[in-house]
C-alpha cells in the first residue's frame, strides 16, 4: 500500500467519522472527498458504495459484531467504523474477496493505530468469516427484528407502524436500503425529452423515460451533473416526487407564484420553466442558498425568476396582501423521506426534531396564507414522512384559516399513475410507491367569499 496517497477505504473511513461526528451530511461529504482526491469511474462507485451502504446497514452491523467486539462502546470509534466498514463488504458485497477485505482492514488499522489494534481488527473479522454473523431470527420480537434488521432506529418504525400499519413500514424500511437511480427533470423550454435522451445517449449515458413524470429521465449509467445537457442547461437533477410540486400548483401564462423556501431552487425553476410572462419570487432564509438559485435560474436560461433572503415567517412585512396567484410552501422538515439519499438522517433526527419542525411548518404557512389571492391555490409540501409534519399540519391550517378550503381537484392534476394515491386535497408519497423520494403534497384553495 502506498503511503502518501490514500485508498478508497481509508477515504471511506474517513467520510464514516465525520458522518459520525455530525460535521456534514453523508452525500456532501462524499461529493467534496470524491472531488478532493480526484476519484474517477470505479473508484468514485466504489466509495459511494461502501460508504452509503455502512451507513445504511448501521445497526445490522452493529448486531453482528456485538459478539465478537468485548465493548464496542470502549473501543476507538474509527476501529468500530473500520469493522463495519469491512463486515459490510464481506456480508453484502461479493465483489471483493473476504482475504483482500481483511488484509486492507489490517494494513489501515497498522497505518492509523498500533500493532494492537490491528490485530484485534485481524482477530474479529477471521473470527466472523470462521463462526458467521448471528441470525436476526433471534430477535423474538418483530418490530425490534425490523428495526434492527432494516437499520432503522426503533422509535421510528414504532411511529411508523402507528401512522401507516406493519406491512407499509416494512416495505418503506427495505425500499430505504436500496440504491436510487439519478433522475432529471427536461427542460421543455429548450429541449424534448426525446432529444434529450438522444443527445444524452451519444454522450454515452444510459438514460430512459420515466413511466410515472412525462418531463422525467432516468439514469443508469454516468452522473449526469458531469454532462454537457448539464452544462446546457438542458436538464436539472430532480428526484421525481419533488417533480410532482410544479404539477401541483399548475402555474402558467402570466402566474405571479411566491415560493417561500425556495433555495436550491428545484422546484422554483421547474415552475418558472412553465411559465410565459409570468414570475416567480423565490426566498430563502440563508443568502448563501439564495445564490444558488441565481445559479441554477441562469444555467437554465430562465429570467423570469426574482429572489430575496428573507424569513418567509415574516412575509407580510415585503409583500402586499392578495398578490400571489400561487403560493408554495415547500418547507424545512425531518427528510425521514430521503433516506436512501442521505442514509445517516436516520439516525440523526428525532421526535423532537418533528415537533420542532412541525411549529416552523405552521408558522411558513400562516404567515403567508394572506398573501394568496382569493379564488387560488397554496401548496404544502414535504419531503417526509410524518404525520405530524404532513397530514396534521394541513388540518391545522385549514382549522384555522376558515378562508380556505381542501382542494379535491389536486388529483386530476397529477400525472396518471400517481392519480390512485391522491386522498382528497393531499398525497402522501411513500418510497416504495414508485422508487422515488417519500414526499407529502397538500392543496388548499382560497374562498372566492
Ligand atoms: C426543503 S428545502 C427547499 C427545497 C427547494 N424548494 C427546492 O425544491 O429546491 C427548505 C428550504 O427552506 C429554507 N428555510 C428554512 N426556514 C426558512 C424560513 N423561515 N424562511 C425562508 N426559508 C426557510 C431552508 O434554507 C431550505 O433551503
Amino acid at each position: 500500500m502506498k503511503q502518501n496517497k490514500k485508498t478508497v477505504r481509508e477515504i471511506a473511513l474517513d467520510v464514516l467519522e465525520s458522518v459520525e461526528k455530525n460535521q456534514s451530511y453523508s452525500n456532501l461529504l462524499l461529493n467534496a472527498m470524491i472531488q478532493k482526491h480526484q476519484l474517477k469511474g470505479s473508484d468514485s462507485g466504489l466509495l459511494t458504495e461502501i460508504t452509503y451502504g455502512t451507513i445504511q446497514r448501521k445497526m445490522t452491523l452493529d448486531y453482528y459484531l456485538q459478539p465478537y467486539i468485548k465493548n464496542q462502546k470502549k473501543t476507538l470509534p474509527w476501529v468500530v467504523n473500520l469493522l463495519r466498514l469491512s463486515l459490510y463488504q464481506m456480508v453484502f458485497l461479493d465483489k471483493v474477496p473476504d482475504h483482500a477485505i481483511l488484509f486492507e482492514a489490517v494494513e489501515i488499522a497498522k497505518k492509523r493505530g498500533h500493532k494492537g489494534i490491528s490485530s484485534m481488527v485481524n482477530g474479529v473479522l477471521r473470527n466472523i468469516q470462521r463462526k458467521g454473523v448471528p441470525s436476526l431470527d433471534a430477535i423474538e420480537d418483530e418490530v425490534e427484528r425490523l428495526s434492527i434488521g432494516t437499520s432503522h432506529p426503533l422509535w421510528l418504525v414504532e411511529r411508523w407502524i402507528a401512522q401507516f400499519g406493519f406491512e407499509k413500514t416494512k416495505q418503506m424500511c427495505e425500499t430505504n436500503l436500496t440504491a436510487p437511480s439519478q433522475t432529471a427533470r427536461v427542460n421543455l423550454r429548450k429541449i424534448s425529452r426525446d432529444q434529450l435522451v438522444g443527445a444524452l445517449t451519444e454522450e454515452g449515458y444510459q438514460v430512459e423515460k420515466s413511466m410515472v413524470v412525462p418531463e422525467a429521465i432516468h439514469c443508469f449509467r454516468g452522473n449526469l451533473a458531469h454532462s454537457e445537457s448539464y452544462q446546457l442547461g438542458f436538464l436539472t437533477i430532480q428526484d421525481e416526487s419533488s417533480m410532482l410540486v410544479a404539477h401541483a400548483i399548475a402555474a402558467s401564462g402570466n402566474d405571479m407564484v411566491l415560493d417561500c423556501c425556495a433555495a436550491p431552487g428545484g422546484k422554483t425553476t421547474h415552475i418558472a420553466e412553465g411559465l410565459t410572462t409570468g414570475q416567480v419570487t423565490a426566498l430563502d432564509l440563508h443568502e448563501h442558498k439564495v445564490k444558488l438559485i441565481k445559479e441554477q435560474a441562469e444555467r437554465l436560461g430562465l429570467r423570469n425568476i426574482k429572489t430575496h433572503v428573507s424569513d418567509s415567517r415574516k412575509v407580510q412585512e415585503i409583500f402586499h396582501k392578495e398578490g400571489f396567484d400561487r403560493i408554495l410552501i415547500d418547507a424545512p422538515c425531518s427528510g425521514l423521506g430521503v433516506m436512501r439519499r442521505k442514509p445517516d438522517v436516520k439516525y440523526t433526527k428525532s421526535e423532537e426534531d418533528i415537533i420542532r419542525l412541525s411549529s416552523i411548518q405552521e408558522q411558513l404557512l400562516d404567515a403567508a396564507a394572506p398573501l394568496l389571492k382569493k379564488g387560488e391555490t397554496l401548496i404544502y409540501s414535504t419531503c417526509t414522512v410524518d404525520k405530524q409534519e404532513n397530514d396534521r399540519v394541513a388540518a391545522s391550517f385549514l382549522a384555522k384559516h376558515l378562508d380556505f378550503e381542501p382542494d379535491a381537484s389536486l388529483g386530476s392534476r397529477m400525472p396518471d399513475e400517481v392519480k390512485p394515491f391522491v386522498q382528497e386535497n393531499a398525497i402522501q408519497v411513500l418510497p416504495q410507491y414508485f422508487g422515488s423520494d417519500g414526499f407529502f403534497i397538500a392543496s388548499f384553495r382560497k374562498k372566492v367569499q
